[in-house]
């Protein structure tokens, strides 16, 4: 049967929270399932008004459907209906020939053009998910009025308790490029942000693969900084009880290595093959990654019956709650200090560059009035040209430099601090125009 592992401890003021929305990330190996694992959460959670009781409705009540993105360019079929494709905006294999790239750099491609997206789609998200008005009866005729007839009220959509999202089997194309970090931390930013790591249950019976795939998934864990719910999948297949007892008994783990052990997993004698190494090595690893497992829902479910999803729904409020009391202090605390060394650098910038300006001048007579920013000396150009001229141009007489005056200095010191547009940034605005993406 499948069961989280991290006790549900309510914190203060958990209930409030039970009703505010929360992202899913689905994230895994190819073909470990995560599409079909979408597509049972979308059914789940339409069948399910409480997504974390077994039982489905047994009123004609509906669940709340859930708001679904896909991020996967390359796939050819999806079996639901997402509410945003990147496939919509972006045609992988047009991107695949306009920059002359493999598959893997055309899904990180497709992925950095959608990620300028983002402030649109979290928009669109912040929409969806807010408490929807309360729908107001269409004006009623006289005719109506007088023969009692009552119009019904226009339907609103219902408000967005889940939003799910797809990723591309290639799991570093997502996790470790600059776009999968922009789209995470957008959307972390605006609501609590779980990672489902979709695991294939069959594939993970053996101690090397089941020690590869926690790796991944720590290192996953790390990277995004995002909780985490391991979801064993195909347990139609595999049950995932042996997968749950080796990450809570270290000494089933070490047993299950000695048979492997014995019955000659690891290879032979010799260099590479040695089973001393690999078993020590795992043995080594499964201490390590002990505490790392206590941060963890694990969750067997199968994607193709069903089962188990209302305890993966379970896991998904606990860690809906850890991220509103852990992980969103420190999120925000990130953001701060983001925002903090922007603005630092961006003075930084402009200082430098207002000294470029100052010493590109003859330095001829004494200022009239002290510009202290780039846009106090535009606002002082629109008050009084003159006043510009005398402060920045060489002409007493106030006409154009050869070089094009301040707005033409301001231009080079922009382009000489940040060293010009290059070649590529061309071609990828051009791409961006001719595919209307831009
Ligand atoms: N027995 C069983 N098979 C499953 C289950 N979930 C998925 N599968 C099968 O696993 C295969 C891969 O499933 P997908 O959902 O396409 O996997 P994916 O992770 O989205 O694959 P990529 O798109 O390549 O990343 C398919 O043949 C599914 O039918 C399950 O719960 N049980």
């Amino acid at each position: 049967m499948a069961t989280t592992m991290t006790p549900a401890e309510a914190p203060a003021g958990a209930s409030d929270s039970h009703d505010s929305p929360v992202a899913i990330v689905c994230v895994g190996m190819a073909g470990s399932g995560k599409t079909t694992f979408m597509q049972r959460l979308i059914s789940h959670l339409y069948t399910h008004p409480d997504p974390t009781h077994p039982s489905p409705s047994v009123t004609k009540n509906p669940g709340a459907p859930p708001y679904v993105l896909n991020l996967d360019p390359a796939v050819h079929h999806v079996p639901f209906d997402p509410n945003i494709d990147i496939r919509d905006s972006v045609n992988y294999k047009e991107v695949m020939k306009q920059f002359n790239l493999g598959p893997n750099g055309g899904i990180l491609t497709s992925l950095n053009l959608f990620s300028t997206k983002i402030d649109q789609v979290v928009g669109l998200l912040e929409k969806r998910t807010r408490p929807q008005p309360v729908p107001k009866a269409p004006e009623q005729s006289t005719a109506d009025f007088m023969a009692g007839k009552t119009t019904p009220p226009v339907p609103q959509p219902p408000q967005v308790k889940h939003i799910l999202v797809d990723t591309p089997g290639q799991i570093e194309v997502f996790v470790w490029s600059a776009s999968g970090e922009i789209l995470l931390s957008s959307l972390a930013s605006t609501f609590p942000t779980v990672i489902a790591y979709v695991i294939d249950t069959p594939r993970t019976t053996s101690t090397s693969t089941f020690m590869s795939n926690m790796l991944y998934a720590c290192s996953i864990l790390y990277k995004t900084k995002l909780p985490m719910i391991l979801v064993f999948n195909k347990t139609d297949a595999q049950d995932a009880e042996f997968a749950k007892e080796w990450m809570t008994n270290f000494e089933a783990f070490q047993s299950a290595l000695r048979e492997e052990e014995e019955g000659g997993s690891f290879g032979g004698e010799g260099v590479g093959g040695g089973s001393g190494y690999m078993g020590s090595l795992l043995n080594s690893m499964s201490l390590v990654l002990d505490e790392f497992y206590k941060h963890l829902s694990v969750v067997g479910v199968s994607a193709m019956t069903g089962e188990g999803m209302s305890d993966f729904f379970k896991g998904v409020q606990e860690k809906k709650e850890e991220f509103e009391r852990d992980y969103k202090p420190e999120l925000e605390r990130r953001k701060r200090e983001r925002e903090q060394a922007k603005v630092a650098s961006r003075e930084q910038e402009l200082g430098k560059l207002m000294k470029d300006m100052k010493m590109g001048g003859t330095g001829k007579g004494p200022r009239k009035t002290e510009a202290e920013t780039v846009s106090d000396a535009e606002d002082m150009g629109d008050d009084d040209d003159m006043a510009v001229d005398n402060d920045f141009d060489s002409d007493s007489d106030g006409g154009e430099r050869a070089d094009g005056g301040l707005e033409g200095r301001y231009q080079q010191a922009l382009q000489d601090s940040q060293g010009g547009p290059k070649d590529e940034d061309f071609s990828f605005a051009r791409y961006l125009h001719k595919a209307n993406i831009g």
